[in-house]
């Protein structure tokens, strides 16, 4: 099995739904990931351990999904220097602004890229890992740049129904 390049991680199995479509990217562009709950409120010194391993294992990037108090993608990033892209998963009360906030103000020194909340934020993310992987991969770069074409023209085929 090839080394796991991306680490896909999130709070809870609840946010399987969102954080799936991270997943579906990067299975679209053949990286290798792995998909893991890893919580920093309910199991902390499991994350500090996987937080710890992330350089050893070789992981470029980890994309981190949480909700409400959504401290993982900090802590993460607070215990490794792999790059860490938060994916804010929509709460149940506050509709995912609680996640987004606690994860987009992070302190200067510990960063965290923030994405959009919900299923678009966790696609981005994982698009992203991929335009970061792609630096060293010209057939990568390829297969990104096919993808941004087919978007492309699948934008300029929208039609509009006529008005009501
Ligand atoms: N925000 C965090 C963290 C964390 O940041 O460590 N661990 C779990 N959670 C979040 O709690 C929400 C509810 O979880 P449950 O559905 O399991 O009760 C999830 O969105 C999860 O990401």
């Amino acid at each position: 099995m090839a080394d796991v390049q991306v680490g896909v991680v999130m709070g809870s199995s609840s946010d399987w739904d969102t954080m799936q479509h991270a997943v579906q990217i990067l299975e679209q562009f053949g990286v290798a990931f792995e998909a893991r709950v890893v919580s920093a409120h309910r199991m902390p010194d499991d994350m500090f351990a996987y937080a710890e391993a992330a350089t050893a294992r070789g992981l470029t990037a980890i994309i981190a999904g949480a909700g409400g108090a959504a401290h993982l993608p900090g802590m993460l990033a607070a215990k490794t220097p792999v790059p860490v892209l938060g994916v804010p998963v929509a709460s149940k009360h506050l509709q995912g602004v609680d996640s987004l906030h606690s994860i987009v103000q992070m302190p200067k020194g510990v960063p965290v890229a923030t994405f959009a909340i919900g299923a678009a934020g966790a696609a981005n993310a994982a698009l992203f890992a991929v335009a970061m992987l792609a630096n060293g991969n010209p057939a990568l770069r390829e297969q990104l740049i096919a993808f941004r074409a087919a978007q492309t023209e699948a934008a300029r085929g929208m039609t509009l129904p006529p008005a009501a």
